[in-house]
């Protein structure tokens, strides 16, 4: 209830905060557009009535009325339109950046990862026609009740009896409101066969999949399974509209039955002294009138079914958004002294019931690097999740030098860490901005960056850009240049170090588009100059790989296994202790033996 009274009241505002100015004067337009067609009906029947009667003033009135309302409607009809597009774009920009920078804002990850909220954010994100045309919506419901006004005035004065007419129209409404009701119910009741036909639909058509999918043949399947989700929704989708149709062609029908009765009414009476030949021409004229009364209330109104619900999931994301997550307030240490302690930490992702981490235990020590280990699966990623505070322990807690990270501003907190990810977004702006996001305060800073760039190794890759620093990445661009994985990968992990010295530095696996070899000189290079950050700030680098010639430089290296740590210590100890670790290194360098 409290999602359907915000978001119509976001609904209502929308227009309004866009583009104030603008919004006024495009209802003023609307509302007068829609009022001046029954004042001409009006002029009309004026007269007809003084001509019938001989009643000069009369004719001169209605010529008056029609001749202004006339002129007035052309006017109208040059600018309406184009301040009705306008409004359009300025909508559209307003709620997409409250969308975007509301999904953005919501703290972890848990959102995009239980299906029931990620359906709704993919709703509003997809159908966001609604949104986008709710304030044309809602000053056409504004200027149709204005044109319902001023025809239910009319026809109050000539008849009451012809009252039932709107009210018939008011029928059509209903049925219509009905009819949009269904088919929002059966669109959300898809939305989940249609996120996955479109996910399919990219993996099947986009050309990063594209060798993938030949290679392994899965053209065909994919399209059959595409086919069968978007059965899903057409059927569902199909029987929606079928019962819509049926409740509006009874309301037609019921309106076209008063319709005819009214007409004959009107007529018996222009006999009479309680009628004239004017009233017959104005309820034939107003009949349509209503009719189309309705037919724009209708519109409106089933559009507004729809936008209402667009707007209840943008204000229950809004609501999510305030409640999600993280929260806490403590300041963030500047500097680290003891570290990173983990207490008894278990994990389960949201909606599943098996624990992916189990009761860890262990101390992560100010200033140093910290390697995970375990084969796919043992939870490797998810400690990093919980320790960037994506995820919040299902127990147990996390202590950042004795405070509960819990307790900490997760904002402060996110701005003391820095990750570079295996799965990183390869963002198509110029290489500079692509490694100047990683600081976003630091963006413009020359120096921030080339520094970012140098310690992620990527100097030779920005050196081979035609446009060094500046040039456009991304092939769809004009001038746009793509690049290798590895040379995506170097500069996200550019992107890593443009915050200097965080508290954290979360590495998951953000070389593995590199061979080992870059791989290892780059960790060198990096371990030494972290050495001498995490001296100032006792910054810890946690770094998740495979391969172990990266790992046995680590300080601490933990060996995960089932979500349980089951060894620590340095790779001598590991080695010495002659445990999982060391048969995994010895495996490992077998390998390298063999290949070599
Ligand atoms: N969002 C999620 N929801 C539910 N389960 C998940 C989610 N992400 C990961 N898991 C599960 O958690 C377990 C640990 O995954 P995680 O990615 O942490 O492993 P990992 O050690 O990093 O593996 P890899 O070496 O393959 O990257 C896996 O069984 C995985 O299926």
């Amino acid at each position: 209830m409290l999602d359907q009274l915000d978001a119509i009241r976001l609904w209502l505002v929308s227009g309004f905060r866009a583009n104030p100015t603008l919004a006024v004067l495009t209802l003023l337009l609307r509302v007068t557009g829609a009022v001046a067609p029954v004042l001409q009906v009006y002029g009309l029947k004026l007269i007809i009535d003084g001509a019938l009667g001989h009643h000069s003033s009369s004719v001169l009135t209605g010529a008056v009325i029609i001749s202004a309302t006339l002129v007035l409607a052309m006017i109208i009809q040059c600018f309406e339109f184009a301040a009705s597009q306008t409004m359009v774009d300025e909508v559209h920009t307003y709620l997409t950046h409250g969308v975007i920078s509301t999904v953005a804002g919501i703290p972890g990850l848990e959102h995009h990862e239980r299906p029931e909220i990620a359906d709704r954010i993919e709703l509003l994100r997809t159908e966001s026609l609604p949104l986008t045309f709710s304030f044309t919506q809602q000053i056409g419901l504004i200027s149709a009740a204005a044109n319902a006004v001023a025809v239910l005035g009319i026809l109050a004065a000539i008849h009451p009896v012809l009252l039932v007419l709107p009210l018939l129209g008011a029928l059509r409404v209903w049925a219509s409101l009905v009819s949009g009701g269904h088919q929002g119910r059966a669109r959300e009741a898809t939305a989940q066969y249609s996120r996955r036909a479109d996910r399919l639909a990219d993996v099947a058509a986009s050309a990063r999949h594209g060798l993938e999918v030949r290679v392994f043949g899965l053209q065909g399947d994919l399209l059959r399974m595409i086919d069968a989700l978007l059965g899903v929704v057409q059927r569902r989708r199909g029987r929606a509209a079928a019962i819509g149709a049926r409740y509006e062609l009874a309301a037609r029908l019921g309106f076209g039955l008063g319709y005819t009765a009214s007409i004959v009414l009107v007529a018996t009476l222009a006999g009479t002294d309680t009628g004239s030949a004017g009233d017959l021409a104005l309820i034939v004229l107003l009949g349509a009138r209503v009719e189309q009364t309705a037919a724009m209330v209708a519109d409106a109104g089933r559009s507004t079914g729809q936008t209402v619900r667009a707007f209840a999931r943008y204000a229950w994301l809004r609501r999510y958004a305030r409640t999600a997550g993280a929260t806490g307030s403590r300041s963030t240490p500047r500097r680290l002294d003891r570290g990173i302690s983990l207490r008894d930490v278990s994990f389960r992702y949201p909606g599943t019931s098996v624990p992916v981490l189990r009761r860890l235990d262990v101390d992560l020590p100010a200033g140093g690097t910290v390697a995970i280990v375990g084969e796919n699966g043992a939870g490797k990623s998810t400690l990093v999740k919980l320790l960037t505070r994506l995820y919040e322990p299902s127990e147990g807690s996390i202590l950042v030098d004795g405070r509960p990270l819990a307790e900490l501003d997760p904002e402060a907190w996110r701005t003391s860490t820095a990750v570079a990810l295996q799965d990183f977004v390869r963002y198509e702006l110029t290489a500079r901005e692509a490694v100047g996001v990683g600081d976003l305060s630091h963006l413009e800073d020359p120096e921030a960056v080339r520094s970012a760039v140098r310690r992620g190794a990527a100097e030779q890759v920005v050196a081979s850009l035609p446009r060094g620093l500046d040039t456009q990445l991304g092939r769809e661009f004009t001038d746009g240049v793509d690049l290798s994985g590895g040379q995506w990968q170097r500069l996200a992990l550019a992107r890593a170090f443009m915050r200097p010295t965080p508290l954290l530095l979360a590495l998951d696996e953000p070389t593995a588009a590199l061979d080992p070899e870059a791989e290892y000189v780059l960790f060198r290079r990096y371990a030494a100059a972290s050495a001498v950050a995490a001296a100032r700030t006792g910054g810890i680098t946690v770094l998740v790989s495979h391969r172990f010639a990266t790992v046995r430089m680590a300080d601490l290296i933990l060996v995960l296994h089932g979500g349980r740590i089951v060894e620590q210590g340095s790779h001598h100890e590991l080695i010495a202790k002659g445990g999982r670790y060391a048969e995994l290194f010895e495996l490992q360098a077998r390998a390298y033996r063999t290949e070599w």
